[in-house]
């Protein structure tokens, strides 16, 4: 599908100058011939005019024939579709990783190309890109290597970083996401391998946020990596030795933060897939000091909590009644974490700071409660009392099963990176939920690790259900025409909105306020109609529209807070005088869109 967008060449050019015709013409790129067709950034393969080609030295080194970018994009889907067709009955992990491997190549090749068939069908290339395909390329990494991608900073650079930092091509850079590969979606460490996931966010960047691919930048922390496996590999590309721990370790990330803020200030630095405790302590270290944020925390508790809001609408029952609903949360990691202290911040302010919510939190031990010895402290905010779960009828440690069938929750959510572990029984028990409109959101990644399945959802608990996942399912057929809707709650719904909304704003941390007001304009833009058939959020589809309206919620949360200092041209004054929408149209503005701009100045 060709979806041509009228817009002026000119507009992609950020220093576009008209020049005499008398005054020898410089180029708008420095490279000339071979150098440009090698220049993904620059690269047009067939499709330079001739004038490109005369002046950028290019003759002799092309076929003669000028193809058009739409014949570009047509040739590329149609190798795509074949290879569809040549792999039907063929294993997941072949097809997906063929599928990903033409995409790879083109976006080696021509990101211009690339990022405009990635936007154009973003419904099937965000599961090739982004999850659950990515989860496999990072297993597979070291195999696949061909290219570098990104930046790698490892524990034998100590010291070096604020050097190599410039050893980064591009002048500029806006967005910055980094891992240490610790906790690589629920597929565990998988050192430098994890570099894949960095580079999926940052597709999604380009893609949703129209974040201009020459300013972002993947990057890999290697510290080491205690996978075993990973250690004995003789493909392994990263470090061969554990994780560093402690003061080691922050000191790492402490250089490389440093080095970071000291070439781009402004840049703004998401942090993925950071085990636990280093995301929380590097969360809490820098989050007031450098404009950060992280994904697993503080996305995915918009995300879920846009969603949580949307099941109390599914119910028919008014946003109130979020301080009676029963959550039971499955998972008390980073992402579990973050979710329930997002939740309780709404509590409060919905039902004010004395209400008492109805969370349960489990984690590999089964029920939290005070008696739970070497309690996280990050955890022990949501530990139930003694009293609490005896009057459930519960105990420390108590099963799902139990506290499921007990509880009889509104909500059951999972972030435990467990794979089936709402089996069957469990979800049976949640038929005998108190909502009319039961909700299941199994938010693991990748596909393996949901906690179950949307079809063993809707045959086990039923068909009244709400079900979301982190990584995409097909609707359920539920016979007779009717159809159960899968919704993927991922936070990708919102980390693209919170990063250019924050880039935008320029401030200089990213604060609450710019974080609630994220998951609000997500909670907000479904419509009653589809809230009551199940859908909870947007489809993929229109992720480019959502990041521009939560971008807009971020930066307008930055100006009411008298965060914001502006970007580029636009300074702290002029966002001050923008009503609502001159600043969702200076969003969209601000978005990049993949057309090839004139690589020479016209005579
Ligand atoms: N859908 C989305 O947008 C997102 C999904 N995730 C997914 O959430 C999962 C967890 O991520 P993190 O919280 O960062 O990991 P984590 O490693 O910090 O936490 C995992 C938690 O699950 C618990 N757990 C393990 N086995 C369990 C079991 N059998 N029953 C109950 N709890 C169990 C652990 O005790 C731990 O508390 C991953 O699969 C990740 O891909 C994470 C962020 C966003
Ligand atoms: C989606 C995501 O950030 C995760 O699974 O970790
Ligand atoms: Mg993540």
């Amino acid at each position: 599908m060709w979806r041509g967008l009228v817009r002026s060449a000119a507009s992609n050019l950020r220093h576009s100058r008209s020049y005499s015709s008398a005054v020898p013409l410089p180029s708008i790129i420095h490279k000339r011939g071979i150098d440009v067709l090698h220049d993904p950034w620059f690269n047009k393969d067939t499709g330079f005019p001739i004038t490109e080609r005369d002046r950028l030295g290019l003759r002799g080194l092309l076929p003669p024939r000028v193809v058009s970018f739409e014949q570009q994009y047509d040739r590329f889907m149609e190798s795509y579709r074949s290879l569809e067709k040549n792999t039907v009955g063929q294993s997941y992990g072949v097809v997906s990783l063929a599928k990903w491997r033409i995409l790879n190549r083109l976006h080696d090749r021509n990101e211009t190309l690339y990022y405009r068939v990635l936007i154009d069908n973003i419904k099937d290339f965000a599961p090739i890109i982004y999850t659950p395909t990515v989860g496999l390329v990072c297993q597979n990494y070291s195999g696949l290597f061909r290219r570098p991608r990104g930046m790698y900073f490892s524990a034998k650079d100590k010291g070096e970083m604020m050097s190599m930092i410039y050893n980064w091509p591009a002048q500029q850079v806006d967005m910055i996401v980094l891992t240490d590969g610790s906790r690589i979606l629920g597929l565990g460490d998988l050192g430098v391998q994890g570099i894949g996931i960095p580079i999926g966010k940052l597709d999604m960047y380009v893609a949703a946020a129209g974040i201009n691919p020459q300013r972002i930048l993947p990057v890999m922390l290697d510290v080491g990596t205690n996978n075993q496996k990973l250690l004995e590999d003789r493909l392994y590309l990263g470090l061969r030795q554990p994780r560093l721990e402690g003061e080691e370790y922050l000191s790492v990330v402490d250089e490389f933060m440093e080095a970071v803020h000291a070439r781009w200030p402004k840049a703004i630095v998401q942090f993925e897939d950071f085990q636990m405790k280093w995301a929380f302590e590097t969360l809490h270290r820098y989050r007031k000091k450098f404009c950060m944020f992280n994904d697993d925390i503080q996305g995915t508790a918009g995300v879920a909590l846009a969603g949580l809001l949307g099941t109390v609408r599914a119910q028919g029952r008014p946003l109130t009644d979020f301080a009676n609903q029963k959550i039971v949360v499955v998972g008390a990691g980073s992402a579990g974490l973050g979710v329930l202290n997002m939740a309780i911040q709404a509590v409060s302010r919905i039902a004010g700071s004395g209400a008492n919510p109805h969370f349960f939190l489990l984690d590999k031990d089964g029920l939290l409660t005070k008696e739970r010895k070497g309690i996280d402290p990050a955890a022990a905010p949501f530990a139930k009392s003694v009293a609490e779960t005896e009057e459930m009828g519960l105990r420390e440690g108590a099963s799902l099963v139990e506290v499921v069938k007990k509880v009889k929750p509104h909500v059951l959510l999972g972030l435990s990176g467990v794979g089936g572990v709402f089996h069957e029984e469990v979800l049976k028990a949640m038929r005998e939920s108190d909502s009319i409109k039961p909700a299941i959101f199994a938010m693991s990644n990748p596909t393996t690790k949901a906690e179950c399945t949307a079809i063993d959802a809707f045959k086990h608990a039923g068909e009244n259900i709400v079900f979301a996942s982190g990584s995409p399912f097909e609707n359920v057929d539920l016979g007779n025409g009717k159809v159960g809707h899968v919704n993927q709650a991922n936070n990708m719904y919102l980390f693209p909105g919170i990063g250019l909304g924050s880039l935008l704003s320029g401030a200089h941390y990213i604060s609450d306020g710019m974080l609630q007001a994220a998951a609000e304009c997500l909670a907000n833009y479904m419509k009653d109609e589809e809230i009551q058939m199940g859908i909870l959020y947007p489809s993929i589809n229109s992720i480019r529209d959502i990041t521009a309206e939560v971008a807009a919620a971020v930066l307008r949360a930055a100006i009411g807070e008298g965060l914001a200092e502006g970007h580029g041209d636009v300074g702290a004054k002029e966002l001050e005088h923008m009503s609502e929408e001159e600043i969702i149209e200076h969003v969209r503005r601000n978005m990049w869109y993949p057309i090839y701009s004139p690589l020479v100045h016209e005579r």
